[in-house]
Order: C-alpha cells, then structure tokens, then sequence
C-alpha cells in the first residue's frame, strides 16, 4: 500500500465514524438569522477559518474569533469551536464564557466527553487522532487526522447548509473573492 493510501484510509476510517444525526442538530442551530463566531486554536483554528470562508459565501454573518475586526459576541448569538482534545483553554474558557452569556454553542471535537464536548448544545464528534491520544490512532504528526476529517466534516456541514437555504454554486460564486 501506498503511503498516500494509507493516508486516505486513515480518513475513511474517521469518516465512517461521524454521526449525521449530530450535524443535522447543528445545522438546527446554525441560522442566517443569527451571527456565527468560529473559534479554534492552531491548526483546528486554521480548519475552522475554512469554515467560516464558507459560510460566508452562502450568506451567513460570519466572525472569526481573534481577529481584529471582530465584533463582540451577544446573547443569540451562535458560537462553533472546533477542538480535537476539547480541553484547549484558548478554546474551552471562552466557549464557556459565551454560553454562560446564552450564546448557543456548537462544539467540534474528537471527544464527546472532553470539557468541550460535554457543554455542545450540538456535538459533533470527529474521531481523529488529537494531541491527547483521543480517536482513531494515526502514522500522521500530532493532531494531523483530527484536522483533515474535521475539515472534511465541516465541508460536509456547509454543503447541508447551502442545500438547506437553496444557495446554488452559482449565487456561492457571487459572495467570493474578486480580488485574486
Ligand atoms: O484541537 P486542539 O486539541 O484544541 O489543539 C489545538 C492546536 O494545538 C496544537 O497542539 C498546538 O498548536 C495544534 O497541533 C492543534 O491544532
């Protein structure tokens, strides 16, 4: 076998572990009536900015937590943090702190019962391998599978949306970038 296919395996393996029904209940809870703020740190932060790109060229209001220009998140508001171990301080602390405030929080992690996993008002669980030994072991660096399945989930998530709300590619391609 190759090592591209044992990548590639590796993969399958996670995919065919994520449950639909738990992306059905954040697809519930992500509406374009409400602002999204996407939380994550290192490169479960760089998946979730993937995400965020997405979403906002299917019409979502969109924040990603950290930058400069992001607004302060309300009561209402929708929060989707993304951590393989779940227990990312930079991650949990303020996923907590929002929903203490009645913001709805959607948690990505490969643990359901990871501090993280336990407070989703939706979960949805990606079981790669993290930094903490959680989920599906790996040949992969560090938390590599976690972020390729992740990225792939959410991905999958976007595509539920954009068919949800009757966003074709065509309308996607009008929000995107005219600027390359
Ligand atoms: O997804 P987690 O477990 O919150 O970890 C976040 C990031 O922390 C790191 O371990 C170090 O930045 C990365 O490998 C990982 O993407």
């Amino acid at each position: 076998m190759t090592l591209v296919n044992e990548v590639v395996d590796e993969v399958n393996e996670v995919m065919a572990l994520v449950d639909e029904t738990q992306l059905v209940a954040a697809e519930k809870i992500i509406d374009k009536n409400k602002r999204i703020f996407i939380l994550g740190a290192g490169r479960s932060g760089l998946m979730a900015k993937g995400f965020a790109m997405r979403l906002m060229h299917i019409g979502y209001s969109v924040f990603v937590i950290g930058e400069t220009i992001t607004p302060s998140i309300q009561t209402g508001d929708v929060l989707v943090s993304v951590s393989g171990s779940g227990k990312t301080g930079s991650v949990l602390d303020p996923s907590k702190k929002a929903k203490e405030n009645g913001v709805k929080l959607v948690a990505v992690t490969s643990n359901a019962n990871s501090p993280l996993g336990r407070i989703g008002d939706a979960t949805i669980v990606v079981p790669g391998a993290t930094k903490s030994g959680d989920g599906v072991k790996s040949i992969q660096l560090l938390s590599t599978l976690f972020d390729q399945s992740v990225h792939i989930t959410l991905d999958v998530l976007c595509l539920m949306l954009s068919r949800r709300d009757n966003i074709s590619n065509e309308t996607a391609k009008a929000t995107h970038s005219n600027m390359e």
